[in-house]
């Protein structure tokens, strides 16, 4: 699934309208159908939940929805510990939907489904065909056959006769909706959604954010046509507005155009939206919110459910705006996905597809029956130190779980006696080290180490020792194969300017936050602002995979490509997590997936394992790095 910047947008918009002649009205036409089938879903979410009958005869699309999407809100079967984060629905793909099917899947995290492919979930099972709020008109017999009335079709001579149940809402007499509209064409989706939602028979109301006389273009069309249809307007700062007297808010104020921080009515409104308390579809992305970055600005709406249109943008994936967007559907509207392709969109949501399809990922990890440890491949660990001899016992374990076929982990040799037996099934490489540090005279013996192993892994526990950079540099230039370099060696390289250090094969950085705001020398906020782009832009600019951990981890190639994963959970955010993640890397490395597939994946699986982890635990919190090791 591709992931857009407003100004990507801008430019399919028109390459849609202009190249392809489709009309700027249809686009919004389409976009405001969208709009209209989430509020409905969510109306028959909501129903089905308070047990009303109406909700309950339609609940059939609806529960499956439910059943995918994690959203408190969405009535998630099975849903045994909390979250409270963003889904993302959309045409691509499904995921961890099917976890959550499986039972229980706990996160806060964003979950990705869609309505044409399964979760595959990486060679896992589950899930099966899903569908999502317009896709439940295919569960129903008909508007026209009397509502579900049961077998009417089939039991006519197989005549059958299907209606709009997706824009259909029993119980709708009980609703009444307000549509926040913007002037930009933001608010004209808004208008469009509002007269699907009347011909629903859901009670609608128009609050225009600026005198209506400022539309333009498709939207005053808009305008004019929910105004010849009779729907009642306000005009917010003239009329008298009570945002709390509704069953729902679609908040259609701003857009991709949005600039800054909202201003005056605007501002007004999704602070009084927000405090309302009622549930917020937002249109394309929640007003307020960078498009781009994904910073909230003040204020910004917290929506339940944010209905994407066309492509996903960037700021929906990003925190803290993807805490501020709900549950998020990519619709399509009737811009080509090709052109995402054929524009070079550089980003894209890591799904099983994405890993399949662009990264060429072999999921089910297929191993050859003949295959022996040989095939697998040998990591070489360099890591740990008195303190921190666990980073390394952890990163060895979760190559070797990873499956590569051997791991040898290079110690500072008066670690040796403490770690014998404490993982049988490593091989040990004591370097000199006498007080259990390392010391800058070891590089030889590492180099030498690593030139029967398929690939090199620096970091987890090493600490700071004197002539560390030279140290480095000699393995950086004259280790073969690939190398991940993590924890303290990331530190090692923030003190220097390595881009003038010589090297023959990839690289792989795995920073959290702090560790990339050293090496790129600004703040953590900074590097927080818009992480896709910061890393697009390190990644190119120093040669390497950047892997920028935390919530929605970005990996990012020298080639320009990022890739946005979304497995994972904040219970992951515990000592050693990232070493796990180093050795996962490694032991695919070891086993012959290039570097961008090998960071890309493992970021993948080990997000999957801390899922899987979790649920095993009455908490997520109780989450230690070790289960991760343990759920791969
Ligand atoms: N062809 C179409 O009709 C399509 C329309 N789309 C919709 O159009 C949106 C983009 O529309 P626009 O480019 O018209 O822009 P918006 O509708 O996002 O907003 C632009 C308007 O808001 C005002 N504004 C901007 N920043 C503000 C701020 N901080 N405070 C107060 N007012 C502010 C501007 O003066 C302008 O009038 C998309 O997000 C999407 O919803 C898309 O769905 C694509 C297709
Ligand atoms: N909220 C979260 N959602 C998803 N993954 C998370 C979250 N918090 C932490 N993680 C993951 O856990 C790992 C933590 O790594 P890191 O900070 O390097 O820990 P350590 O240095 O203790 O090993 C990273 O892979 C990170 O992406
Ligand atoms: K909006």
């Amino acid at each position: 699934m591709d992931v857009v910047t407003a100004e990507e947008m801008r430019a399919f918009d028109r390459d849609t309208i202009e190249r392809l002649g489709i009309p700027a009205i249809a686009l919004m036409e389409n976009a405001g159908r969208a709009i209209a089938e989430e509020v409905i879903a969510l109306c028959r979410r909501r129903a089905s939940e308070a047990g009303v009958p109406g909700g309950g005869m339609w609940g059939a699309g609806a529960g499956a929805a439910g059943g995918v999407v994690r959203n408190s809100e969405a009535g998630v079967p099975g849903s045994e510990l909390g979250r409270d984060g963003a889904g993302v629905v959309g045409g691509e793909a499904r995921h961890v939907g099917a976890g959550t099917a499986r039972g229980g899947v706990w996160r806060n995290g964003a979950g990705i489904s869609g309505a044409e492919v399964k979760w595959e979930g990486a060679g896992t099972t589950g899930g099966g065909m899903m569908r999502d709020g317009a896709e439940a008109a295919g569960d129903v017999a008909g508007a026209l056959s009397g509502r579900g009335a049961p077998g009417f079709g089939a039991d006519a001579a197989g005549f059958s006769v299907g209606g709009d149940a997706a824009l259909t809402l029993a119980g709708a007499g009980g609703e009444h909706w307000l549509v926040l509209a913007g002037k930009g064409n933001n608010g004209g989706d808004g208008l469009a959604a509002a007269r699907h939602l009347r011909e629903a028979g859901i009670a609608v109301t128009l609050v225009y954010a600026a005198a209506p006389e400022s539309l333009a273009g498709e939207a005053a069309l808009q305008r004019d046509a929910a105004a010849a249809m009779g729907i009642p307007a306000v005009v917010y700062g003239k009329d008298a507005l009570d945002l709390a007297a509704c069953s729902g808010i679609v908040d259609a104020l701003l857009g991709t155009g949005s600039a800054g921080a909202p201003r005056g009515a605007y501002a007004e409104l999704i602070a009084a939206a927000n405090a309302s308390g009622r549930a917020i579809v937002s249109a394309d992305i929640p007003s307020g919110l960078d498009a781009d970055t994904g910073e909230t600005h003040e204020p910004c709406i917290h929506a339940s459910v944010t209905v994407c249109l066309a492509f996903l943008k960037r700021g929906l994936l990003q925190y803290p705006g993807a805490g501020a967007a709900g549950r998020v559907v990519v619709r399509s509207i009737g811009i080509p996905a090709a052109l995402a392709r054929e524009g070079g969109v550089q980003v894209s949501l890591l799904t099983p597809e994405v890993l399949t399809a662009r990264l060429k990922v072999d999921l089910a990890r297929r191993r050859s029956p003949e295959g022996h440890k040989g095939t697998y491949g040998h990591v070489l660990l360099a890591a740990g130190s008195l303190r921190m001899s666990g980073a390394g016992l952890l990163s060895a374990r979760a190559a070797l779980r990873a499956g590569c076929g051997l791991v040898t982990w290079a110690l500072p040799e008066k670690l040796l006696p403490y770690v014998i037996g404490s993982v049988p099934e490593l091989m040990l490489a004591p370097v000199t080290g006498g007080d259990g540090e390392w010391n800058a005279g070891t590089a030889a013996e590492v180099l030498r180490l690593s030139t029967s192993r398929d690939c090199t892994a620096i970091g987890p526990g090493l600490g700071r020792f004197e002539g560390d950079t030279e140290w480095l540099r000699r393995l950086w230039e004259e280790t073969e194969g690939p190398m991940v370099i993590d924890a303290d060696a990331l530190n090692i390289l923030a003190d220097t300017d390595y881009r003038s250090w010589s090297r023959r094969h990839p690289v792989i950085l795995t920073p959290h936050p702090g560790e990339m705001a050293r090496l790129a020398g600004i703040s953590t906020a900074e590097v927080q602002r818009d992480r896709i782009g910061l890393a697009l832009s390190y990644a190119v600019q120093h040669g390497v995979i950047l892997v920028l951990k935390g919530a929605h981890t970005v990996i990012a190639t020298p080639e320009g490509l990022a890739y946005i994963n979304i497995t994972g959970h904040p219970g992951m955010g515990t000592g050693g997590a990232g070493d796990v993640l180093t050795g996962i890397i490694s032991g695919l490395l070891a086993q012959g997936l290039e570097v961008d597939q090998a960071a890309a994946f493992g970021v993948y699986l080990h997000g999957l394992a801390g899922e899987r982890a979790a649920r095993k635990r009455d908490h997520p919190a109780a989450l230690i790095a070790g289960d991760i090791i343990e759920a791969l």
